[in-house]
């Protein structure tokens, strides 16, 4: 069976006094082996908390609906009903690893940089006979001298704390990796071999998916582009065609705020994730907005469905996901 990693609606809610915070709403994709999705948004629109919860990282406040479901290895299995010791034992940094954001809290304090990879070479390759050597094999594609893994957390500056985390990361080898902004404070030799990683990843076949609120650096690498806004996936397609031709407004925003073309904000805030509109959650910003965007948009494509399917691909959004999707009334 293939592997792959279909996200069905996923929604995650955190309750706090008196409030619901919606911070993933409605989610569908495929992550497909032999790709890079990258996950675009500003910053607050949910990608951290999507991530934490396909790896079952979510508080206890939190809630999930949809199912996210792994395929491959084994029966399928939806990483949002697992349990945590199937999480820890299956998932985690074997069959998806994760980057994470501010990487320099996520590294055990008391011990060096070495301790922690070479205790993830014995237990994700337990047949390894030299796991100093591993380890500066990884820590070398990192950006790490060996000289480096004998620092402490507190000795690593914020680019050094990442590169010992993307090392953490690569060790297991997982058929996904989740990358958190993982060039945070890398220069751009660093950024390039970061990049350089993700490509041969995923030349291999397996997948990347890459979170950031950096277009231009989604635009390097990513094979597709999925942009969230307030929760919501609002487009998703081929990189090219998000970039070159954005249907939904707010990625036409993103793109047009890229330094190399129009570099112009977009302007206004997103709207509080405690008190979403019933429709279009951008409209307030959107120099389009009519009355009909009072009323949500789905996720549709324009590709007519294939012959004898009279469902059709805008029926299922995992499958329109699949194509060049977006969530507009009006689109560009
Ligand atoms: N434990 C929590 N309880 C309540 N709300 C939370 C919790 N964790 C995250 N949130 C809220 O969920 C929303 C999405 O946060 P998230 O960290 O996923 O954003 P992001 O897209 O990763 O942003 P950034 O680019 O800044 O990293 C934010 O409004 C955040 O305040
Ligand atoms: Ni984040």
């Amino acid at each position: 069976m293939v592997t792959e990693l279909v996200l069905d609606r996923v929604s995650v809610r955190f309750s706090l006094p008196g409030v619901t915070v919606a911070a993933v709403n409605d989610v569908s994709l495929r992550v497909r082996p032999g790709e890079c999705l990258a996950l675009v948004g500003e910053s607050g629109c949910g990608k951290t908390v999507l991530a934490h919860a396909l790896l079952g990282f979510l508080p206890g406040n939190a809630q999930t609906a949809g199912t996210a479901t792994m395929t491959g290895e084994g029966p399928p299995l939806d990483l949002l009903a697992a349990s945590d010791a199937v999480l820890a034992r299956t998932v985690r940094g074997r069959r998806v690893g994760l980057i994470p954001q501010s990487p320099a809290t996520h590294l055990t304090p008391v011990r060096t940089a070495r301790a922690q990879l070479e205790e993830a070479v014995r237990v994700h390759h337990p047949a390894e006979t030299s796991p100093r050597d591993h380890a500066h094999r990884v820590a070398a594609r990192a950006g790490l001298t060996p000289d480096d893994l004998d620092r402490y957390p507190h000795e690593l500056s914020g680019g050094m704390a990442q590169r010992v985390a993307n090392a953490l990361a690569l060790v297991g080898d997982p058929w996904l990796l989740i990358a958190d902004e993982p060039t945070t404070g890398l220069d751009r030799d660093l950024v390039d071999g970061l990049i350089g990683e993700f490509r041969r990843m995923v030349d291999e076949g397996r997948a990347v998916l890459l979170i950031t609120h950096d277009l231009a650096a989604a635009q390097r690498v990513a094979d597709r582009i999925a942009v969230m806004y307030a929760g919501r996936i609002v487009e998703i397609g081929p990189a090219g065609r998000v970039l070159d031709a954005p249907r939904h407004r707010y990625s036409r925003g993103l793109v047009d705020a890229l330094p190399d073309r129009a570099f112009t904000p977009i302007p206004g805030q997103p709207p509080l994730l405690t008190d979403l509109p019933a429709g279009c959650a951008f409209a307030p910003r959107c120099d389009q907005s009519a009355p009909v965007c009072a009323e949500r948009p789905p996720l549709t494509t324009e590709r007519p469905p294939p012959a004898g399917d009279p469902a059709g691909a805008g029926e299922d959004p995992v499958r329109a996901a699949d194509d060049h999707a977006f969530a507009c009334h009006l689109p560009c």
